[in-house]
């Protein structure tokens, strides 16, 4: 009986919770806060991606560790030793401009805030036809233009390789902008909430093998922000006059007028099924036109 006695009570205290002062209380308050704003900044950068990978590569490494696959354990350890390494030098520019956040961030307001930031990109229609009207008329008259519509993902570094212009977004000043032989014509152009961040900004080429031999370097750094983030990109040819969207590392072309609206409105609407169901239904007609 006294067995019996002794072992509830070696139960108990195992599965008893510790006594909690209101310094471990802070404590976990103060790491959870850090856990949320972490996850929260990653989900505006690029390492959104590099950190769904590595959950994949941890789970690769935890089956490979329960299967005693000791050769696959073996390469996996080793590499994420040096791919830490890899991370910090990648992703340099991500962790400056955190530090640098750091210090300008308005705390209070960030972590009451209930409006996400996907709510604040949400375009307003009249911005999208002013963009779409931008790009019909320079299609017309063959003036290139590219036109980074910027989402969840920051496209802060980018942003920085131009001229900072901060106005609204019209047509006429777009089409002012992209005007041959004017000093912010060339390069891209980056819009946030509505308004042109920045021109003649530097994107990142893509080097994918799919993109078609006869699109230039236009297209191709419209792909490459597209794989880089989550942005939304119209492109004007000045070869032709065609109209793309390049958006999750494709390109869409040939869009018509109604086309190219269709293609944009994703913006502007609802998340969930009803935006699944445009983004799939407009993605099959111009995979079809293409
Ligand atoms: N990395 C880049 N970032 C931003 N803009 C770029 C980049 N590379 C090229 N451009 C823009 O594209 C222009 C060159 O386009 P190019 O003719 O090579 O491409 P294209 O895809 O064939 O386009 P188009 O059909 O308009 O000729 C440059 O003058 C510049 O404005």
């Amino acid at each position: 009986m006294s067995k019996f006695f002794n072992g509830l009570e070696k139960y108990i205290y195992w599965t008893s919770i510790p006594k909690m002062g209101i310094n471990d209380i802070v404590d976990i308050l103060i790491v959870s806060v850090m856990i949320y704003l972490i996850v929260k900044w990653i989900k505006t950068t690029r390492a959104w991606v590099l950190l769904k990978g590595i959950i994949i590569l941890l789970c690769i490494a935890f089956a490979a560790y329960i299967l005693q696959l000791h050769t696959v354990s073996w390469i996996l350890s080793n590499t994420m030793s040096v791919g830490i390494t890899a991370i910090l030098i990648v992703f340099q520019p991500e962790l400056r401009n955190a530090l640098e956040q750091l210090g300008r961030k308005n705390w209070v307001t960030d972590i009451f805030s209930t409006e996400s930031r996907q709510e604040e990109q949400e375009y307003t229609a009249r911005t999208l036809q002013e963009i779409s009207r931008a790009a019909i008329e320079m299609g017309k008259v063959k003036t290139g233009a590219l036109i980074v519509l910027e989402r969840t993902v920051a496209l802060g570094e980018y942003e920085r390789t131009g001229i900072p212009i901060d106005a609204k977004v019209s047509s006429q000043l777009l089409i002012n902008i992209f005007e041959h032989n004017t000093p912010l014509h060339d390069g891209a152009v980056i819009i946030r909430n509505n308004r042109v961040v920045s021109a003649t900004c530097y994107l990142p080429l893509s080097d994918s093998v799919e993109i078609d031999k006869e699109m230039g370097t236009r297209h191709r750094a419209a792909v490459g922000i597209s794989e880089v983030s989550d942005s939304l990109t119209v492109i004007v040819s000045e070869e032709t006059g065609g109209i793309s969207i390049a958006r999750d590392g494709k390109i869409i072309r040939h869009l018509d007028p109604q086309g190219l609206r269709d293609e944009l409105s994703v913006l502007r609407e609802e998340k969930g099924q009803n935006k699944k169901f445009k983004l799939w239904k407009g993605r099959n007609r111009n995979e079809k036109k293409n």
